[in-house]
């Protein structure tokens, strides 16, 4: 039976995946944190040596922080496993890390590991091929007081499907942090809003508005368990995969 480790385990999702396991009747091998300390679930430690749980494992997911991305993708290469990645804020050095692991194992890289997200962004890319950049795309997001990244990975998910609909580059068209005498929206843009407040676990919404009509699509989570759900789907499926980079799209079959 295949083991799945984590890393980031004693967090609000390496808690809830450790869960959706047990409940599934999946084997957790074990997880870290970073002070390697206390128990996933009974008789299971959480420790701090990435390696050793790399080799202890069959597949490992990764909902951390991006500091410790290096060691977790060095680890799994060491040892020959297959890594999910789930941890936000990632900027384009940890991409390219990424990158340079998914040439000696599956790595599956993800912003948001459900499969409504993963449905809107389809619906998203297809929106904005079609509408053209007369039609202006904004995407809004609000999460829990806790969340330290912004925008959220999904947030950014969502942009990338826009621009990929549009032809264009993210990087080159995204609008963030608007404050003060911004001057006025650049046709073509991608903007992002980010609100933090209260416990909840994830509302998305992208509006593309127009002179004079307005579409919304949008996503809420009312729980980490769908994303738990996906993780642990991503990880099972990565396991049969040859080396190279995934998302989800693949695994939910979209
Ligand atoms: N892709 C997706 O679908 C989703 C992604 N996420 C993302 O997953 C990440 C984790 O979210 P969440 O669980 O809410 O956050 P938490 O802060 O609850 O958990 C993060 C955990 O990582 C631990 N950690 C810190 N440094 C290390 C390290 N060096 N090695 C191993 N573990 C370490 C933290 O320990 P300590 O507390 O001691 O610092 C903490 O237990 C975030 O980036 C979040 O945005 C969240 C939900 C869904
Ligand atoms: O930090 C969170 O909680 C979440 N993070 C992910 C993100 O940044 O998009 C996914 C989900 O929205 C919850």
């Amino acid at each position: 039976m295949t083991s799945i480790g984590i890393f980031g385990a004693a967090g609000r999702m390496g808690r809830a995946i450790a869960q959706v396991a047990a409940e599934a009747g999946i084997a957790v091998a074990g997880g870290t944190d970073r002070d390697g300390s206390g128990e996933l679930a009974p008789g299971i430690a959480i420790g701090s040596d990435p390696a050793a749980l790399a080799r202890e494992s069959d597949v490992l997911i990764d909902f951390s922080v991006p500091a410790a991305l290096a060691a977790h993708l060095d680890a799994c290469v060491a040892a020959g496993k297959p890594v999910l990645v789930g941890t936000t804020g990632l900027e384009a050095g940890h991409h390219a890390l990424i990158d340079k692991a998914a040439k000696a194992i599956p790595v599956l890289q993800t912003g948001n590991t459900s499969l409504g997200v993963n449905l809107l962004a389809a619906l998203v890319e297809q929106a904005a091929a079609r509408l053209g950049d007369d039609w202006d795309v904004e995407i809004v997001e609000m999460h829990h007081r806790h969340k330290v990244d912004a925008p959220s990975g999904t947030a950014l998910l969502l942009g990338e499907a826009a621009a990929r609909g549009r032809g264009i580059a993210l990087a080159d068209h995204s609008e963030r942090g608007r404050d003060g005498i911004t001057g006025a929206r650049a046709k073509g843009a991608i903007g992002f809003a980010a609100l933090r407040g209260g416990s909840v676990a994830g509302d998305h919404q992208v509006i593309l508005a127009s002179e004079g009509e307005r579409i919304e699509l949008g996503h809420r989570a009312e729980n980490r368990v769908i994303f738990a759900r996906g993780a642990v789907k991503g990880a099972l499926w990565l396991g049969g995969q040859p080396a190279g980079r995934y998302d989800m799209k693949a695994v939910l079959g979209l």
